[in-house]
């Protein structure tokens, strides 16, 4: 609560002003009534036609008055709720920029996603919803009570009576809403997770043809989401007869008790219009505000869900040092590192020894699964070592800032990714100061000159994900856009997989040419791409089985023999 109401802090004074109009156009709403009830008894007691017109100017003005009042107020309301959710949806995406793999999992993409867009859209409709139908309850039932005692006391209490009624009602309906609306959210989450994989992995659920399982299994998600909001429909709709059935009965008896108290001479006829219209006003803002706080229970679930996310500590946690001078060839330093994933049994990465220089290329080649892919999350601090350390120049890379750590690094998933745009967006992602020269240099040495060829150029439209390129043409783009960006280390993650032979062959040997100065990180499952490499780490379940040239390993390291004989024919 106190994370949410900070993001309001800065509008403090724009929520002043709200209220303040909000109250004075209560005031108005409550005074028209009054001014009829003036008239109709100014007319009954047959008083001058002037008197009557002074009264209806005043009636005239006030109306208008509190229209622009009311138009004034939902603009500044409509305005503040857009800032609001657009500060927050900021702070959200800026806090998950800094959260690891592990914090991802934490929460779930699909979720975060339905927490930075639902979820915020909310608390947007809440906060405005607040403003506008809730704060004036209050000042409405204290006017609208105080001016029914000032007919007539009788009125006064039966009004009051009414009042406590609706409300007593609407907060037994909340603390039932409550449980409703946190389901109703879960499930949310839950289509949203089982809608992406349906949409993503549509060609699979073809090709297996389980068209009719993941339509049970999306029936299911729906049907559960439509079963909570069914139930929560149902307790606004008893709520909305039970306000309607208190205005109707207190309107009968306002009209029963007002017709005796006329009788009697105690009160006017125009005064029974005037308590009619304040029980009017007054039970109609407490529904309102009813269906409103109704709705308080879901935007409490979302704030708690909002602050989740804000709050989560980070498990990488940003440091302030500075890197050594680099004097030295050593880049990064692996010194007796082991990594376990915060869900593992056992470690992914037992004590690795090695180190990485400038204008050197080091392999690591090994089976699947026995953490290739990990080593380069670890050097880009997407994970932490859980013993030992990594060093950048010297320093350990968990003293520094992660930009400057990842601004030394330049990575080359495995999938390739690229974003919605042109190739030359795409390109210059790394590196935005980059010259068209920059640019069709790394297009050729990542064997990318493709690109050159397309009707657009440099300019060629890019789909998102860059599905309008094949597997292949997508990697050397990847790589492109890679070697853009200046680097002391350029670390490709099984980024030659996808490439037929000869052009596996071409981008080596283009990007020894190339990088000289930084060093080279090349993970991979083909021997023929790491043959020529300065050092191959031969990994084996997380731990390093040798180390050395290929043709030292082909005399020392089994398993490297194995691998070598099984792709090449005997090795050669
Ligand atoms: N987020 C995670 N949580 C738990 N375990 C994980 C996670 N990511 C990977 N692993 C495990 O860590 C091990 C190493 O994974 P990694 O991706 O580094 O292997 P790899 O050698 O790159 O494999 P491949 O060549 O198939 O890509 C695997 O056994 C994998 O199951």
């Amino acid at each position: 609560m106190k994370t949410i109401l900070s993001f309001l802090k800065p509008y403090r004074k724009r929520l002043l002003f709200i209220s303040l109009i909000m109250i004075a156009d209560v005031g108005g709403s409550l005074l028209v009534p009054t001014i009829t009830a003036n008239m109709i008894n100014l007319a009954v007691s047959q008083a001058d036609l002037s008197d009557i017109l002074v009264q209806g100017i005043w009636m005239l003005g006030i109306a208008l008055l509190s229209g622009g009042l009311t138009l004034l107020g939902s603009w500044l309301c409509a305005r503040l709720s857009a800032d609001f959710g657009r500060d927050l949806r900021v702070a959200l995406y800026d806090k998950t920029l800094s959260f690891s793999t592990t914090d991802f999992e934490t929460f779930g993409t699909a979720s975060i996603i339905t927490r930075t867009l639902n979820d915020i859209n909310v608390l947007q409709q809440s906060l405005m919803n607040v403003l506008q139908l809730v704060l004036p309850v209050p000042v409405m039932c204290a006017l609208g009570i105080f001016f029914s005692f000032s007919i007539h006391r009788d009125m006064g209490f039966l009004i009051l009576g009414a009042t406590f009624l609706v409300l007593a009602a609407a907060l037994l309906i909340i603390r039932k809403a409550a449980r409703i609306f946190e389901l109703l959210q879960s499930f949310l989450d839950r289509m949203n997770v089982v809608l992406r994989e349906n949409l993503t992995g549509v060609r699979v659920i073809r090709a297996f043809r389980k068209e009719t399982h993941e339509i049970k299994r999306m029936r299911k998600s729906f049907e559960d989401y439509a079963i909570s909001a069914i139930q929560a429909n149902r307790l606004f709709a008893g709520l909305d007869c039970l306000a309607t059935v208190v205005i109707n009965l207190t309107i009968v008896a306002i009209l029963y008790l007002g017709g005796n108290q006329i009788g009697t001479g105690s009160m006017k006829v125009g005064d029974i219009t005037a308590v009619t219209e304040y029980a009017i006003w007054i039970l109609f803002y407490v529904m309102m505000a009813q269906m409103v706080i109704l709705l308080v229970p879901r935007a409490m679930t979302c704030m708690r869900r909002i602050c989740a996310v804000l709050n989560h500590t980070p498990e990488i946690k940003d440091g302030t040092g500075q890197s050594g001078s680099g004097a030295g060839p050593e880049i990064f330093r692996f010194d007796h590192v082991s990594f376990r994933f915060a869900d593992a049994d056992e470690n992914t990465l037992s004590d690795l020894s090695f180190s990485c220089e400038k204008g050197k290329t080091t392999a690591i080649i090994g089976g699947t699964g026995s953490g290739k892919s990990t080593i380069a999350k670890l050097l880009l601090r997407f994970h932490d070592v859980t013993a030992g350390q990594i060093t950048l120049k010297g320093t350990d890379i968990r003293s520094l800032p992660q930009s400057e750590l990842r601004s030394a690094i330049s990575y080359i998933p495995q999938r390739a990714w690229l974003f919605s745009g042109t190739i030359e967006e795409n390109l210059r992602y790394g590196n935005p100061d980059a010259t068209r020269e920059d640019l069709i240099r790394a297009l050729k040495t990542a064997q990318a000159d493709f690109v050159l060829d397309l009707p657009g150029g440099l300019k060629s439209h890019v789909s998102q994900g860059g599905t309008n390129f094949s597997g292949g043409q997508r990697q050397r783009l990847s790589i492109a856009r890679s070697l853009v960006k200046p680097a002391d280390l350029y670390v490709f993650d099984d980024s030659f997989s996808a490439l037929d032979f000869q052009t596996d062959a071409a981008l080596r040997h283009a990007l020894q040419e190339e990088i000289t100065e930084a060093g080279l990180l090349i993970i991979a499952q083909r021997i023929s791409t790491i043959l020529h490499a300065d050092q191959i780490l031969v990994l084996n379940e997380g731990q390093i089985a040798g180390i050395g040239r290929h043709e030292e390993l082909m005399e020392t390291c089994p398993i490297y023999r194995d691998i070598a004989h099984s792709q090449m024919k005997g090795g050669n």
